[in-house]
Order: structure tokens, then C-alpha cells, then sequence
């Protein structure tokens, strides 16, 4: 233990960094077991002093010691008031040899003047220091806003006292699958078991002092009337009565009658004169806009201007930058500011991945402009359904909205999985550095991935693939990286309870990072033998067996589980095929000489198609799905291509829109990829938007899919699955 004491006093920093921070090294002082405490009056309701009793439970009204703790105007504090920044949310914090000062501009300031004695308190001396500090990005934190599973209670309750300790001040409760959010059930109250549980995190926040928005999801189905709009303000007054004191009004991914500017904006504005501004307790009202990144609008169109014209100056409105996925820098701010009149409110769409479900996104927070504090009101990420995984991404998220020109990725990564596993941080590290690439995508957002080991893996690849020669340096660097996968993953897994909610999130991303390891180091092998005729045999079987146990996924994530997708595997996929190719050509054989296999190959001109990828598993083959709003323009078209004919069994498509919308599709299939037939859709089940070819028995090469409408077409792209028949 007093060696783990020792590093974790070397490598010792706050987070988030703070704006000014000053010890005397060679002196410190032993953490006082008594203090006599001096509160300021003003504290009194706030969460500064239960936490600080909470860290120091030691009161004694004659102890030598003191600790004065107040907010500016405070007599306790009042000769300290001169060193208190003059910012939202800022305070001074002093440690002397017999007192320690905090001292904040407002409640939440002295309560984070606390969060920072309490990561002082880990040290085994406190050190003389004085903490000068306050935030650059007035609202900072996290929408839960993602599809997919929602997070549980255990996950919020976990997320809540994280955001307090690392100075988050926001979270939106917005999870798209929650039907008392959105559309079907937005109207209506929640049951007494859900109220009961959002009741608990209203008050789990405020113990954090963290604001928590709770948001409506209206926009699919709402009524421009009275009565949905006083049906939105009763649910909102059921929410205040439940504790909550941070509201927004989300309108994204809708499409019709709920995308209009000018009617948002005047149900935002009843809002906020007929709740946010009658309440008093309530923060500004927050709305996240239809048109919410650059790709999406038309300025011309004047939905955005509207808004910014329209909309109460102080209702803060919600942006993801140039596309829906997409780091932040000034020319995005320089875009949206003017349109809106007002600093955008970004809404930062990572490490959300449920459109990628298959990956995790552990690397680090990087992209965003370090000189653009100044330009946004509030920096929120929007994370994955996997809440402890999603930490590594958000303590970065808090280090770099707290203060952003100091802001190292590499450094706040590094300690955001030594805050996650300190136990076991180097083995957490090498998972998380080659699991943070998120694959081909619709988005067309990627990451970099095993950035350390990717020169070796370049120099192993390329002096084999051009010279058939092993560059010996890279060989052994990549295969001692092999070994450390395989004992990470071991030993993460055996990790016990240090993060034990982790480790149920990751596990099956864990299984398969060892099983990569495991393929990197048989092709490793097998690079040594393409001229053993007996040798490289049975290399060459467990590569195979490897390789079906990877796509081979749990039952439970149907989307299957990618680990090392963007470079250890295209390096040993590649490393495979080409030793086989050698051994073939030697013995005139024919082993099997592809790593990774699909039967199915997608082609479409229409953009946000073209990059999706296609899956097969068995008998099953698809176009994984997109969340997003598809603009099919007239005569798009979309073509899947089999490698060799093949009989279908059931062909099902879901564009997200009834009947009427399918007519303005064609779909086609072919068995020489010239001449057509026609297959017709009918409905699966009546009133669904799922349809169903008939193309039972059919033998095809291709299935094409065309808007024939003559018009641009916007429909959902959320299922094209086929079966071919046994
Ligand atoms: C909007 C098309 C993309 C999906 C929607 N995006 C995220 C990324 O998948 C999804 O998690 C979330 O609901 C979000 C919607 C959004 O970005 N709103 C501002």
C-alpha cells in the first residue's frame, strides 16, 4: 500500500486541471484529526458542508486547527474576499499550518473549493496550497440522449457523484427510449415506481450540485394547441414536484408537423414566461433544435433564424456542430452564434455509440478547439449506453470545459483510467488504446486507434507484404504488444471488485480483445513458416478457429463485439492472408486465404447510405441501420451484391414510414445484375413501418432499392435484413 501511496503521490493532480494552483514544495502538513469549523450562514441548505463533514468528521470547537468555510459576503470569510475570482462557480481555497480557507463566489463555487480539499485529502500530507480557480464553460456535463438501452438507476446514481467530484454541473435526462420522454407517453405522468426513481436522482444531484434538466421529447406527434400545450406544462409541473429544476424541450430527429420553427418557437417561449420565469427556482429552459448541426440545415430555409430570432434571449439552444457527430472548433462556432443570436449550447455526440454498437469508444477526448471557451454556453457529451465505460471520455469532457487552454488529451486520458481502475490502470490502458476506433460508420466519424504500436504494425506489414521478409524490431515490438493483450485482458477480467460494473460492461469486449491478441500472436507464427509444409499447418487451423470464435458473438449483443477493428486486426487479417497466399503458391495448395469474409457488398449514391456496413451471420445478412434522417434524393438508389447467387428466403425493409411512403421506393432484384424484376412490398403488420418483399424462393445477385419519386425522399433507414433459404 505505501508503495501505491507513493506513485499516487508522484503522479498526483486535480482534476479538473485549476486555473491557478500554488504549493510551498518542501513544506505540508498532517491531515488534522479535530478542527474547530467557522461556517458562513449561507451555507446552510447547500451540499459544501455535508460533504466537507463527510471528509473531516472530526468537529471539536477547542481544536487548534480551523477551517473556514464560506461564500463571498460571508463574515467567516470576509478578509479572504479580495481572493475569490470574480466568476460563476469560483472559489479560493487556502491550506496553512493551522487553517484552511474555502472560500467561494457563489454555493456551488465553495462546494467545488471542497471537491478539491477532498482530492488533496487522498495524499498522505496535505500540502501548503493555495487554489485560485473557477470554470471556463458556464454549464458542463452530460445528455443522456442516446438509443439504445437506457442507463439503470445504479449507472445514474454512479454518473451523479462522478459529475460532482469532477465539477460537472449538468445532466440532461433525455434517454430516446424512454416512452414517458418521447412519443408515446410524453403527455402522461410517470408511474409512481419511475416518479419514485427520478426522485431519487433529482435528489442525488442535488447533492452533487448538479442541475438536473429532465426533457420532453414531443416533437413526433405533438398538436400545435392549447391542449398539448398545457398537457406539456402539466408534465412539467409533475417533474418540479418531483425536485426537479432544470427543464428542455428536445425537437431532434423528428420530421412533419413538429418541425416548424416559428410554432417551437412560440410554445418555447409560453414556457418560459408561463413556467421557467413564474418558478424563479428554475434554470434557463434549454430546447435542442430540429436543424441541430450544419449538414442538416438550410439558412436559407430560415428554420435556424427563426429560432434565433424568436426564442427568448435566455432559452439556450443546442448544437452538434458541423455534422451530427463532430469535433468543436471556432469556424463551427462562428457558423451557428450569429444564426441563433446567442452561444450555441453543444451538445457534443461522443462517446455515443449506438450507432456502432458493436465498439467501444474508451480513447481519448480529442478535436475539440482549446481557444473556444469563449464561444459556447455549455459543452455536454453525449455519451454511451455503457455508463462506466463512457467515464474515461466524460472526466476528459469535465478537464477540458473546466479550463481549456491547459486541457492535455493524452495526460487527462491517462488519469481518467487511473480514476477508473487505479489497481489495474496499465492493463485498462491497453485495452482502452486499442478499443476506441469506431469502424466504417454512417457518420464517417473515426478515431485513432493503437497510435503507439501502429509504426511497428505498418514496418511488420509492409517489408512482409512487399519483400516477404520479417523486419525483426517491428516483429518482436508487436508481439510483445500480443502478449500484454492476452495478460490485460486476463487480468482485467479477474479484476475482481475494484469496478466491478465496469468489467460487466466491457466483458464481452475483453473476450474478444484476448481472442485478438491470441490471432496476433498465431499469425506472428505462421509469418515464420509459409515454407514448413507440415508446420505451417496447424498455425493455419487455429488462425481459422480464432478467427470463428471473433464473429462467433454473444447471443446478448446481436450487433456483434469489434475489439482492435482499426488496426491490430486489418494488420493481422492482412498478415494472414498473405502468408496462406505464400504457403499456397510453394505447395500448390489451396487453403482458405481469406480472413475476414462477406458474402454481401453494399453500393449506394445516396451519401449517408454508402459507408454503412453489412453484416452476415449465418443464414442472415443486413445493412446495419442508421438513426438518422435519410435524405434519399430522387433517383437514388441503393444496390446489395451477393458474391454468388443466392436463394432468398424473406427480404424485410423498415424506412420508418407507413404505406403511402413506400410508394415512392421501387425494389428490384437481378441475377446477372442487368436485367430487373420487380418485388413488391406489403406491410408486415398493419399500421408498422416494416414491409416485406416477396421474394420467397427467388435466386438473386442483387437487390437494388430506388426512389422513383421524382422527389427528394426523408425516411428513416432502420432495418434491411435478408434470409437466404437453408
Ligand atoms: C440524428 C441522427 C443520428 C442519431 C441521433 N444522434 C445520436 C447519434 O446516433 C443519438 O445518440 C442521439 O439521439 C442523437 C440525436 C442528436 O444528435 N440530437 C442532437
Amino acid at each position: 500500500l505505501l508503495a501505491t501511496a507513493t506513485i499516487h503521490a508522484q503522479e498526483f493532480r486535480l482534476q479538473p486541471t485549476p486555473q491557478n494552483y500554488t504549493v510551498q514544495q518542501d513544506d505540508s502538513i498532517s491531515i488534522p484529526r479535530q478542527y474547530r469549523l467557522m461556517a458562513g450562514n449561507s451555507l446552510n441548505n447547500g451540499t459544501a458542508l455535508p460533504l466537507l463533514r463527510s471528509l473531516m468528521p472530526e468537529e471539536a470547537p477547542d481544536a487548534a486547527f480551523r477551517i473556514y468555510i464560506g461564500t463571498k459576503g460571508d463574515k467567516v470569510v470576509s478578509s479572504y474576499r479580495k481572493r475569490i475570482p470574480q466568476k460563476s462557480e469560483g472559489y479560493f481555497l487556502k491550506i496553512e499550518k493551522d487553517r484552511i480557507i474555502i472560500a467561494g463566489a457563489d454555493e456551488r463555487g465553495t462546494y467545488y473549493g471542497v471537491q478539491t480539499l477532498a482530492q488533496l485529502l487522498t495524499l498522505d500530507k496535505l500540502p501548503l496550497a493555495e487554489v485560485a480557480d473557477y470554470p471556463d464553460v458556464p454549464y458542463r456535463g452530460v445528455v443522456e440522449g442516446f438509443y439504445g438501452t437506457p442507463w439503470s438507476q445504479e449507472d445514474r446514481i454512479r454518473q451523479l457523484d462522478f459529475y460532482g467530484r469532477n465539477k460537472m454541473n449538468v445532466y440532461l435526462y433525455g434517454p430516446k427510449d424512454d416512452p414517458y420522454h418521447s412519443t408515446p407517453h410524453w403527455r402522461k405522468p410517470y408511474p409512481a415506481q419511475e416518479a419514485e426513481r427520478l426522485k431519487q436522482l433529482v435528489d442525488r444531484a442535488r447533492d452533487n450540485n448538479v442541475i438536473f434538466y429532465w426533457a420532453i421529447h414531443p416533437g413526433q406527434d405533438i398538436r400545435w394547441n392549447e391542449e398539448d400545450r398545457e398537457l406539456l406544462l402539466q408534465k412539467f409541473e409533475s417533474m418540479y414536484q418531483l425536485g426537479v429544476r432544470g427543464f428542455a424541450v428536445f425537437f431532434d430527429d423528428i420530421s412533419g408537423e413538429g418541425t416548424k420553427a416559428d410554432k417551437q418557437a412560440e410554445l418555447l417561449n409560453y414556457i418560459d414566461n408561463h413556467f421557467v420565469q413564474v418558478k424563479k427556482d428554475v434554470a434557463p429552459l434549454v430546447m435542442c433544435p430540429t436543424e441541430y448541426n450544419k449538414s442538416w440545415t438550410k439558412v436559407e430555409g430560415g428554420y435556424l433564424t427563426t429560432l434565433g430570432e424568436k426564442l427568448n434571449k435566455d432559452i439556450q439552444i443546442m448544437w452538434t456542430g458541423n455534422r451530427v457527430i463532430a469535433t468543436i472548433d471556432r469556424p463551427t462556432l462562428d457558423f451557428i452564434n450569429p444564426l441563433i443570436k446567442r452561444k450555441a449550447y453543444i451538445w457534443w455526440n461522443f462517446p455515443v455509440s449506438d450507432y456502432v454498437r458493436d465498439h467501444l469508444l474508451m480513447g481519448p477526448v480529442y478535436g475539440n478547439g482549446l481557444d473556444i471557451e469563449d464561444g459556447m454556453s455549455a459543452f455536454v457529451s453525449n455519451p454511451m449506453e455503457h455508463a462506466e465505460a463512457s467515464k474515461i471520455s466524460l472526466y476528459s469532457v469535465a478537464d477540458y470545459t473546466w479550463n481549456m487552454e491547459k486541457f492535455d488529451s493524452d495526460t487527462s486520458w491517462r488519469h481518467a483510467i487511473k480514476d477508473l481502475m487505479p489497481l489495474h490502470a496499465e492493463y485498462l490502458e491497453t485495452f482502452a488504446a486499442h478499443n476506441s476506433d469506431l469502424g466504417k460508420n454512417g457518420h464517417g466519424f473515426r478515431r485513432e486507434e493503437s497510435i503507439r504500436l501502429q509504426p511497428a504494425l505498418s514496418a511488420l506489414l509492409k517489408s512482409y507484404l512487399e519483400k516477404g521478409e520479417i523486419d525483426e524490431t517491428a516483429y518482436n515490438q508487436v508481439d510483445e504488444e500480443c502478449r500484454k493483450i492476452i495478460l490485460s485482458a486476463d487480468m482485467l477480467l479477474a479484476s475482481g471488485n475494484e469496478n466491478r460494473p465496469l468489467i460487466d460492461e466491457i466483458r464481452p469486449w475483453l473476450t474478444q480483445f484476448k481472442l485478438v491478441g491470441e490471432y496476433g500472436k498465431t499469425v506472428l507464427e505462421m509469418m515464420r513458416l509459409p515454407q514448413q509444409e507440415k508446420a505451417f499447418l496447424p498455425g493455419h487451423a487455429h488462425a481459422q478457429a480464432l478467427q470463428t470464435l471473433m464473429t462467433d458473438n454473444d447471443a446478448r449483443y446481436p450487433q456483434g463485439v469489434k475489439s482492435g477493428s482499426g488496426q491490430l486486426m486489418p494488420t493481422f487479417d492482412a498478415l494472414f492472408e498473405a502468408s496462406t497466399k505464400q504457403y499456397n503458391q510453394r505447395f500448390h495448395t489451396a487453403l482458405n486465404a481469406r480472413a475476414v469474409y462477406s458474402p454481401y457488398t453494399l453500393e449506394s449514391n445516396v451519401q449517408q447510405l454508402a459507408l454503412l456496413p453489412t453484416q452476415q451471420k449465418g443464414k442472415e445478412g443486413s445493412i446495419a441501420p442508421s438513426n438518422e434522417v435519410i435524405l434519399w434524393q430522387a433517383g437514388g438508389s441503393l444496390t446489395l451484391s451477393m458474391d454468388r447467387p443466392r436463394v432468398l428466403a424473406t427480404l424485410r425493409i423498415d424506412l420508418g414510414t407507413k404505406e403511402e411512403g413506400y410508394t415512392h421506393f421501387r425494389l428490384e432484384t437481378s441475377l446477372d445484375g442487368k436485367t430487373w424484376r420487380n418485388a413488391n412490398l406489403q406491410s408486415v403488420w398493419k399500421g408498422y413501418t416494416m414491409q416485406k418483399a416477396d421474394v420467397e424462393g427467388q435466386k438473386v445477385l442483387k437487390i437494388r432499392l430506388t426512389n422513383t419519386s421524382g422527389s427528394e425522399q426523408k425516411v428513416y433507414f432502420k432495418a434491411f435484413r435478408l434470409t437466404e433459404q437453408e
